[in-house]
């Protein structure tokens, strides 16, 4: 595979805006690596000059996620586990490089680490387990809330 990029998540397909993350220049490097050049916006500041956890989360769950879709694999986040070594500056050249780790049945587990551009210092690191979907994994959830009448 050569470095192509990684399509943004169905939201923002959809509405058709940039990735609201931050996370559009995403290209995968190879079968399991890939590298995000990103900026925290603004508009997720926690503290003064610094990124909410939520955004780091957030943005983690988003970008190993649509990796392992981009890799054709359908699935859905099962858990996501954050370290938060350093405080993340917004609006700041920040860098993901993640891969995917293991594949163990529908299991995937996927590793991802947040520095600035340029540092090889780990502002945070990122662990999950995404699941395979089975066929019709949405359409049960309707289901379901169909019969809670919702
Ligand atoms: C075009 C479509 C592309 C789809 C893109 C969607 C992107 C959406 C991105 C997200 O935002 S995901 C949203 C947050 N996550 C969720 O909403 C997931 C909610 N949880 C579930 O739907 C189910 O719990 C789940 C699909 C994860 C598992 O249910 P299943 O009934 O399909 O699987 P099952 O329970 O049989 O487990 C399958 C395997 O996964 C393992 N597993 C399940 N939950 C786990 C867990 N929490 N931790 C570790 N492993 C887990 C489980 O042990 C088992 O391993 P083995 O195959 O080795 O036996």
């Amino acid at each position: 595979m050569t470095a192509d990029l990684v399509s943004p998540c169905r939201g923002c397909q959809m509405s058709r805006t940039p990735c609201r993350f931050g996370a559009d220049d995403f290209v995968a490097l190879s079968e399991t690596a890939a590298r995000v050049r990103l900026a925290c916006p603004a508009a997720f500041e926690g503290g003064p000059r610094v990124a909410h956890g939520g955004w780091t989360a957030a943005v983690f769950d988003d970008v190993l996620g649509r990796f392992l879709v981009h890799t054709g694999v359908k699935s859905v986040t099962a858990t996501l586990t954050v370290d938060y070594l350093l405080p993340v500056p917004v609006e700041q050249p920040l860098e993901i490089h993640l891969e995917i780790a293991a594949r163990e049945g529908r299991r995937n587990h996927l590793t991802g680490v947040l520095r600035l551009q340029g540092s090889d210092r780990d502002l945070a690191v990122a662990r999950g387990v995404w699941v395979e979907l089975r066929p019709g994994h949405f359409e049960r959830h309707q289901a379901r809330m169909a019969e809670l009448g919702t």
